[in-house]
């Protein structure tokens, strides 16, 4: 969608929230006032939880910990009177949940899943200890958190609350746009193609813990304004699982699932108590919910987005272009990679032995052999993603103990041979994140028009996977690095795409001053487009040169054949 349509949607948003939220007010009753803005607040919370779990794919367990801090701060911060009142105290206790937001990031950077899950839930209980036993500021003088003039009526407290959520909401939205977004995305389907994209790990998780702790920082402060007096059982580590159930149950990764699962929270709630029903009830709601969406790999926003979609009915694809245009860079001359005595072990298995290989800038050098013979640990080797030993340069620069995303912006991209190419996002932010430059409008429409024949706007979970590969070479091409590591691009890739493969990796030196290091199975597109290929067996490069030459090789027909092959 172009960006002005965007605005125009997300503008029209804001305003059908706003006369909604005003009606409410002004219509409903104070008691459902009060459940509103309790809807309301959960949905800031569960916001929060949209980006850790939703975008970046982690679990937290600890996110009512973290709205406690904004709410502990909040009652210091009026306890001591701090001028501004709540307009003040709101950002800053989002900003006190920061640094134990990154505190509970750290051990993220190694945990995963289950363990992560137990780290977080091992926080949220410290808190609740602690908060049993110190009560929150003011309790204890019977000092409640007091609200600005313009906020002291529940009504225009609860417009305030859809004001900070809708903030909060086009906020996220902007930076879903960003590459910073697509970042957490990338990050929640694999690490491995997040690093070599050249974005680095710990920072992506970090950041998603720190903006997470922050949005949930807020909805503490929130709530400190709408109950004045706070409670340690307010925020027990029991909101937390709820509150993650709830969040994956409705999608809280888009704004609406983030406000309907307020709202279910709050009404589920209510509807129990009306009918008596004991209120843990609403846990078994929720954790049904959340195996549903888990099930179904969809939220409830999800699947209203996937209903409008199909209402709206497909878009029309992108026209192909031609693929050479009059601004060609011109290839580089020298070196691109250069590899000596570079060996990899796993325990006893040595899958690389002391390999040499000189790949020529603006070249597309082939690298063949049978299976097993080392060829994948090798690109795993000089990508930075196992460890080896010898030397690697790239461009005369030394690459030796760099980790992998900073070898990627140092120039050295690669795709793998197995799908990882971020489900979660359209084939256009993919290429935005991957490039790491921006792109033109024409950039986009050469690639996904000519190599990947896709709109910009598909999402890539509903693409193929031989659509997905094209995407992820075009993404490593338009990253314009100094050398493109493909590992087995050709891979279940059609006929018809394996030719157009074959033409963008024949212009690609031209096009985008690049090399290729071309890993495949498909000796018919090596022969095609390579002009230098190495042959790998039992770990050692047993022959090298134009592919004519070494295809007629002895020593490779042997390797291939597995038989003795006289000359
Ligand atoms: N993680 C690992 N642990 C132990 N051994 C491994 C590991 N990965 C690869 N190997 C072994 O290392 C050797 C080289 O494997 P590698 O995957 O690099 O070969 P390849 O040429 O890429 O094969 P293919 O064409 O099938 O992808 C093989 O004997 C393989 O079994």
């Amino acid at each position: 969608m172009p960006p002005a349509d965007r605005a125009v949607r997300w503008g029209l948003a804001v305003l059908a929230l706003a006369f909604l939220a005003y009606g409410m007010a002004t219509a409903l009753p104070a008691y459902w006032v009060f459940l509103a803005m309790s809807a309301v607040i959960s949905g800031v919370l569960l916001q929060s939880l949209g980006v850790i779990a939703g975008q970046a794919g982690m679990v937290s367990l600890c996110q009512a910990a973290f709205a406690a801090i904004g709410a502990w701060s909040t009652a210091q911060l009026n306890l001591w009177g701090v001028p501004g009142g709540l307009y003040v105290w709101l950002p800053l206790a989002g900003l006190a949940a920061v640094p134990f937001g990154l505190l509970i990031g750290l051990p993220a950077l190694r945990l995963r899943g289950v363990h992560l899950a137990i780290v977080t839930l091992g926080f949220a209980a410290t808190v609740d200890i602690v908060l049993a036993a110190a009560s929150f500021p003011g309790v204890d003088l019977g000092l409640s958190v007091g609200r600005p003039a313009g906020l002291s009526s529940e009504r225009q407290y609860f417009l305030f609350c859809v004001g900070v959520f809708a903030l909060v909401a086009v906020a996220l939205a902007v930076v879903r746009r960003t590459r910073f977004g697509a970042t957490w995305r990338a990050l929640r389907e694999s690490e491995r193609a997040t690093a070599a994209a050249g974005t680095s790990v710990p920072g992506a998780k970090l950041s998603a813990f720190a903006v997470s702790s922050f949005i949930a920082g807020l909805s503490g402060a929130l709530l400190a304004g709408q109950l004045g007096m706070l409670l340690a059982r307010n925020f027990d580590p029991g909101q937390s699982l709820t509150a993650y159930a709830v969040a994956v149950m409705a999608g809280a990764h888009h704004a609406e699932g983030a406000l309907i699962g307020g709202a279910l929270g709050v009404l589920v709630a209510e509807l129990l108590r009306r009918f008596g029903i004991p209120q843990q009830w609403a846990n078994v709601v929720f954790a049904v919910g959340a195996i549903q969406a888990f099930t179904q790999g969809a939220g409830i926003s999800d699947a209203l987005r996937a209903a409008l979609r199909r209402r709206g009915g497909r878009r029309l694809p992108v026209a192909p272009v031609p693929l050479v245009d009059k601004a060609v860079p011109q290839a580089a001359t020298g070196t691109a990679l250069l590899i000596t005595g570079l060996s990899v072990r796993y325990g006893q298995v040595a899958a690389v032995q002391d390999v040499g290989l000189e790949v020529l800038a603006g070249s597309v050098h082939g690298l063949v052999g049978p299976n097993g013979a080392g060829k994948s640990s090798l690109v795993d080797a000089i990508t930075g993603f196992t460890a080896c030993t010898g030397a690697v340069e790239l461009a005369g620069h030394d690459l030796n103990g760099r980790p992998a995303h900073l070898r990627a912006r140092a120039g050295l991209r690669r795709t793998f041979q197995q799908d990882r190419v971020p489900t979660g996002l359209t084939a256009g932010e993919y290429l935005r994140f991957a490039a790491r430059r921006p792109l033109t409008a024409r950039d986009l429409a050469e690639a996904l028009g000519d190599l990947v024949a896709v709109d910009p706007g598909r999402t890539i979970a509903d693409l193929d996977v031989g659509t997905r590969r094209l995407l992820e070479v075009a993404g490593a091409l338009l990253a314009r690095p100094a050398l493109a590591v493909l590992d087995e691009p050709a891979a279940g890739l059609g006929h018809a795409e394996t030719e157009r493969l074959g033409r963008w990796l024949r212009a690609a030196p031209e096009r985008f001053g690049c090399a290729v290091l071309l890993i495949e199975h498909d000796l018919d597109l090596v022969r095609a487009v390579c002009s230098r290929v190495s042959v790998m067996d039992f770990g050692r490069v047993i022959a090298e040169g134009p592919p004519a030459e070494v295809f007629a090789d002895p020593r490779v027909l042997r390797a291939y054949l597995g038989e003795e092959v006289t000359a």
